[in-house]
C-alpha cells in the first residue's frame, strides 16, 4: 500500500466533490481489483467496495462501472446494488431496467461463430491459452502460458481471424487479446452515461489501454485516473487498487462533507 495521495490529486478531488452532479465511472480489473489468474475470483479491495458504497449513498452522485469483462461475469465479481449502473464487453453490453440489451444480427452471429472456432483451435494447442466467452466476442487469455506460446497464440489469432476482412475489433489489455463483432469502446459508454445522468464533472478511473478511450473524453473539470504504469492521457496517476481506493474515499469524504469516521 503507498501513502497519502499526491497534492494535486488531493485538490482536484476536493474541486470535484463540488460539482452539483457527479458521475462516477470506474473501470474495475487492476484499477478496484488486483490482478488473479482466474477472472471470476477477482473482487474489489474492501476498501475500494466500502468507498464505492458510500459514493453509491451520496446524494446527486451516480456510479458506474464500466469493464471490459461481460455483463454477467461483472455482475459476478462486482457485487454492487441495483443502483450502480453496469456497462460490461467494453461499452457493449448495457444493464437498463433490470435486463442486458445486446441483439446480434445474423452477420455478427456468423462471424462470432467462426471467431470461436479459430481461437478455440488456438487455445487447444498451446499449453497456459484458454478463451473466454462474451456475448459478442471472445477474451484470447495467456496470463498462465509462456512467453513462446503468447507470441504464438497473438500471431495465429491475428492471422486466422484476419479482423480487417471480418470487420472485428480488436482490443489488447494485460495478457489478454479480445475479439469482438461489435465496436462501442469504453469512451462511448463514459458520454452516453455522461448525458443519461445529466453528471456536471465526471471521474473515470482505469489502468489499461483500452481505459484511455475512457480518459480521452474527459472535459474540463472532469478527472481521470489512471492506475498504475503505462503511457496515459488520464490527468493523474497513482499506484494502484489501494491509491484508487484511497481517492474514492477521499472524494465521498468530500462530498459528504463528513469527517473520516462519519462515513
Ligand atoms: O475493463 P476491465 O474491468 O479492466 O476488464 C478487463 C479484462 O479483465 C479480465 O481480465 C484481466 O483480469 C483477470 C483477473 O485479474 C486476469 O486474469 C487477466 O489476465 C486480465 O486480462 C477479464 O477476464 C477480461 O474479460 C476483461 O476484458
Amino acid at each position: 500500500m503507498s501513502g497519502a495521495l499526491p497534492a494535486d490529486l488531493g485538490d482536484a478531488l476536493r474541486q470535484l466533490a463540488a460539482t452539483p452532479r457527479l458521475l462516477v465511472a470506474l473501470d474495475f480489473d487492476g484499477t478496484l481489483a488486483p490482478e488473479v489468474d482466474v477472472p471470476d475470483e477477482a473482487r474489489a479491495l474492501p476498501e475500494a467496495h466500502e468507498a464505492v458504497l458510500a459514493l453509491l449513498a451520496l446524494p446527486e452522485t451516480d456510479v458506474a462501472f464500466i469493464s471490459g469483462r461481460a455483463m454477467q461475469s461483472l455482475q459476478h465479481v462486482s457485487r454492487l446494488p441495483e443502483t450502480a449502473f453496469l456497462v460490461g464487453s467494453h461499452g457493449v453490453e448495457v444493464h437498463t431496467d433490470g435486463r442486458t440489451e445486446l441483439d446480434l444480427d445474423e452477420s455478427e452471429l456468423a462471424r462470432r461463430a467462426a471467431l470461436e472456432t479459430a481461437l478455440q483451435a488456438i487455445a487447444d494447442s498451446l499449453e497456459g491459452v484458454w478463451i473466454e466467452t462474451k456475448p459478442a466476442g471472445f477474451a484470447l487469455h495467456t496470463r498462465l502460458a509462456g512467453d513462446a506460446e503468447t507470441a504464438e497464440a497473438e500471431a495465429r489469432a491475428l492471422a486466422e481471424t484476419d479482423p480487417e476482412a471480418n470487420g472485428l475489433t480488436v482490443r489488447r489489455g494485460k495478457n489478454v487479446l479480445e475479439f469482438s463483432v461489435r465496436s462501442t469502446t469504453k469512451g462511448e459508454a463514459v458520454e452516453r452515461l455522461r448525458a443519461q445522468t445529466g453528471a456536471t464533472a465526471v471521474l473515470f478511473a482505469g489502468d489499461d489501454v483500452t481505459d484511455e478511450d475512457g480518459f480521452a473524453v474527459l472535459r474540463d473539470g472532469d478527472l481521470g485516473l489512471k492506475s498504475g504504469q503505462g503511457e496515459t492521457v488520464a490527468s493523474h496517476r497513482v499506484a494502484g487498487p489501494h491509491d484508487v481506493a484511497a481517492a474514492l474515499r477521499a472524494l465521498a469524504e468530500n462530498r459528504a462533507g463528513a469527517s473520516p469516521s462519519r462515513l
